[in-house]
C-alpha cells in the first residue's frame, strides 16, 4: 500500500473522571510497525480503542489524527484483545463479516487463501465454539488481514499462539501488512524487538522510545541485535520504578 499515513494522538484520557493518562504525545510513523509495550492497566488498549473510535466510557481531550490530514474513520482496522467472533457464524462467515456489513461481495479466493495461510483452511465451516483458543485468535487475525485498511491496530494478536505458530503468524502478518501503518500492542519483548520499526514503552510516567534493532521487519528470531533489544526491553519492563531515560 502506498502512502499509509502516520497516526498522531496528543491529549488526555479519563474514565468517569478518573485520569488514565495526561498530556500524552504519541506518534506512529506511516507505513511501518510501531510496537507499544507496558505494564497491565497503563492504557495501551485504550489508546487503540480511542484511535478506532471504540473507547466506550472514555473521555478524551486532545487530538487524534492521520498525518496526511485525512479522516481516521474508514481507514482503520482493529483486532481487539477479545476475538469478538460472532458465535452463531462459521469461521468463514466471521472472516468475511466486514465486507458483508459494508454490502460488498467477499472475495472468496482471497478468503480461502487467508484461511489457508492462518492454518484454518479445513476449519472454515466450524463455529467459534468448536475451535481452540489459538484457532479462534487466528480466525480473528484472518478477519483483520481481510480488511484492506491503511492503518491496522493489533492488540496482542499472537498471545494465544504456540511459539512455532506465533513466529509464522508474525511473518505472515508482516508480509500481508507491508507498507501499512501498524500499531501493535504486545507484552512480548521478543515480538516487539522482531517487529518494531519503532518501539515505545508506556508507563504511568509517560512514553519512552527504545531504538529498534537494525534491519527490516520481521527480523530473524535469533538475530543478535534483536536479542539484545529484547533483553533490554525485558530489563526495562521489570523495573518497578518509573522508566528512566532509555539508553542502549
Ligand atoms: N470502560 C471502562 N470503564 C472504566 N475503566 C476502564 C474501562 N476500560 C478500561 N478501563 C480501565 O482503564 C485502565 C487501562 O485499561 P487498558 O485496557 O487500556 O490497559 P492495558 O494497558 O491495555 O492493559 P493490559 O495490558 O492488561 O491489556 C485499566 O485500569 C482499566 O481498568
Amino acid at each position: 500500500m502506498k502512502d499509509a499515513p502516520s497516526l498522531v494522538l496528543k491529549g488526555s484520557a479519563a474514565f468517569d473522571g478518573t485520569p488514565l493518562f495526561a498530556d500524552l504525545s504519541f506518534t506512529a510513523p506511516g507505513g511501518c510497525w510501531t510496537c507499544l509495550l507496558g505494564p497491565s492497566g497503563v492504557g495501551k488498549s485504550t489508546i487503540l480503542r480511542l484511535l478506532a473510535g471504540l473507547a466506550e466510557g472514555a473521555t478524551f481531550t486532545g487530538r487524534m489524527q492521520a498525518g496526511d490530514g485525512g479522516p481516521l474513520q474508514g481507514r482503520i482496522a482493529l483486532m481487539a484483545q477479545d476475538d469478538l467472533l460472532l458465535p452463531w457464524l462459521t469461521v468463514e462467515a466471521n472472516v468475511t463479516l466486514g465486507a458483508r456489513l459494508r454490502g460488498e461481495t467477499p472475495d472468496r479466493v482471497r478468503v480461502g487463501q487467508v484461511l489457508e495461510q492462518v492454518g484454518l483452511g479445513d476449519l472454515a465451516a466450524r463455529r467459534p465454539s468448536e475451535l481452540s483458543g489459538g484457532q479462534r485468535q487466528r480466525a480473528a487475525l484472518a478477519r483483520t488481514l481481510m480488511e484492506d485498511r491503511a492503518i491496522v491496530l493489533l492488540d496482542e494478536p499472537f498471545s494465544a499462539l504456540d511459539a512455532r505458530t506465533r513466529a509464522r503468524m508474525q511473518e505472515l502478518t508482516a508480509a500481508t501488512l507491508a507498507g501499512r501503518t501498524v500499531l501493535l500492542v504486545t507484552h512480548d519483548p521478543g515480538e516487539a524487538a522482531r517487529l518494531g520499526d519503532k518501539i515505545v514503552v508506556m508507563t504511568e510516567a509517560g512514553l519512552h522510545d527504545l531504538p529498534p534493532p537494525p534491519g527490516a521487519v520481521p527480523r530473524p528470531v535469533g538475530d543478535p541485535d534483536t536479542l539484545t533489544v529484547q533483553a533490554r526491553l525485558l530489563e526495562i519492563l521489570r523495573k518497578d520504578e518509573t522508566c528512566a531515560p532509555l539508553t542502549t
